[in-house]
């Protein structure tokens, strides 16, 4: 109830960190996660919609997209930029595309899988699809581009997940350009970062591309 009400008075203070200096880091995230549902609500479908097809556009034409020969990316779920056109259009220009596959337990690790067809992911945890377990896991782990989901994230390479740590603990071990997708109505001022979190190389909403190195 208290973040609630914190979550309430920085939306009226515009999104400033200020009010929140006193509150530890995961506090801070967790009430950001909040935020993030506040401002999601304030949504429509058709913002939604007209938002995914302006990202998919300038994704799609961009150098980096063209010439990524390998491809890592996350499988949308609800409320995160939508990556099923994105992930149809690698394959279909023969590009080599890997999505993520969590592995059982409670390290919160995910492995990277090679698909070749949209067919071969199934619904797991959260819905969210992934690829058959027959399916071997890349050994390489080198991407040209890396398509990361958000909670939230902020212009200087800031991300906010939803706290399992999964994509902080893969992009340690991966390599290449690390691209988050993100609704410029989930942008923040500052995300605060802890150590082991993983900074995004660059950013792309619906309005502007910002690239941190
Ligand atoms: N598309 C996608 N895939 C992903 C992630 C992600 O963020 N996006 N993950 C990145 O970690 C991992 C899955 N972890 C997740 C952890 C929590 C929630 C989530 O929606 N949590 C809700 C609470 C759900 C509940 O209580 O039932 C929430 O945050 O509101 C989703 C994914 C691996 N795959
Ligand atoms: N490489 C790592 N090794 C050990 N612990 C980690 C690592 N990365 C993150 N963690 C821990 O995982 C927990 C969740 O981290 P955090 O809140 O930053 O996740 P997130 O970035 O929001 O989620 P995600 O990475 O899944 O999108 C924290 O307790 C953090 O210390």
């Amino acid at each position: 109830m208290l973040y609630f009400l914190l979550v309430r008075v920085e939306l009226s203070l515009g999104g400033s960190m200020a009010f929140f200096s006193f509150l530890d880091q995961k506090k801070k995230k967790d009430a950001l996660r909040e935020l993030a549902k506040e401002r999601k609500k304030g949504i429509s479908a058709e913002q939604l919609d007209k938002a995914n097809r302006e990202i998919h556009l300038r994704l799609l034409q961009s150098p980096f997209f063209l010439e990524a020969e390998r491809i890592f990316s996350y499988v949308s779920m609800e409320g995160e930029v939508d990556t099923r056109i994105i992930l149809e259009t690698a394959l279909q220009m023969g590009k080599r595309v890997c999505v993520p596959r969590c592995i059982p337990g409670k390290e919160h690790l995910m492995e990277a899988v090679e698909i070749h067809s949209m067919e071969e992911l199934i619904p797991q945890t959260y819905g969210i699809l992934e690829p058959r377990k027959e399916l071997p896991s890349s050994t390489d782990w080198c991407f040209d581009l890396s398509l990361i989901p958000c909670v939230m994230a902020d212009q200087r390479g800031g991300r906010l997940g939803h706290g399992a740590g999964y994509y902080d603990r893969f992009l340690e071990k991966s390599r290449g350009k690390k691209l988050c997708l993100c609704f410029s109505w989930l942008l923040y001022d500052k995300i605060p970062m802890e150590k082991t979190d993983i900074p995004m190389d660059a950013l792309l909403t619906e309005e502007a591309y910002f690239a941190f190195h």
